[in-house]
């Protein structure tokens, strides 16, 4: 049975630590039927953007609703995923297997997920990326009460910026 997949809008980003596989996933991605945009946030061979500085665009292109999900590079993927979370709505993790990739979106519904250049060889970089992908969260599980709790628990301790409390 063919599952039917709405095509994903994608962010993609790094570091200097993490331009190699970020251009290479990026390209990835751009072949993808299950995808539809890739916007490249930087750095490029030209940029040295800092992590926090990229982490933060690619966060805030989803909570202003212009992209479903990211892929960000670093050394070890930590700083990325640090950064990411603190945009407001914005869950991000790093993981470097499968289960974790796939319990990212299903269990979790990261929006951000983070390598680490310096951790994973590319090949399985490659391969989550493309296995990311396929998953899907869904919002009638019992992962969702978890994921609103986590959301309510924002909004009340996190006082929302005049410009970006947005409903999304
Ligand atoms: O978590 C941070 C990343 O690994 C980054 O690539 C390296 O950070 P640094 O420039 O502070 O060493």
């Amino acid at each position: 049975m063919r599952v039917h997949r709405k095509k994903l809008r994608l962010v993609v980003g790094s570091d200097a630590a993490g331009r190699e596989y970020k251009n290479t996933l990026a390209a990835d991605l751009r072949a993808s039927p299950l995808v539809a945009t890739v916007i490249d946030v930087g750095s490029d061979d030209r940029t040295r953007r800092p992590y926090p500085e990229v982490a933060f665009a690619a966060g805030q292109l989803i909570a202003a609703g212009q992209a479903d999900r990211a892929l960000l590079v670093c050394h070890t993927g930590l700083g990325m995923a640090i950064a990411a979370s603190k945009v407001r709505g914005i869950r991000a993790v790093t993981a470097h297997d499968p289960l974790s990739v796939r319990a990212s979106v299903l269990s979790n519904n990261a929006q951000v997920l983070a390598f680490g250049q310096g951790v994973i060889g590319l090949d399985l970089a490659r391969s989550l990326a493309a296995a990311w992908l396929t998953h899907r969260f869904e919002p009638a599980s019992s992962a969702a009460v978890k994921i609103e709790a986590i959301r309510a628990f924002e909004h009340q301790h996190s006082p929302a910026a005049a410009t970006s409390d947005q409903p999304r």
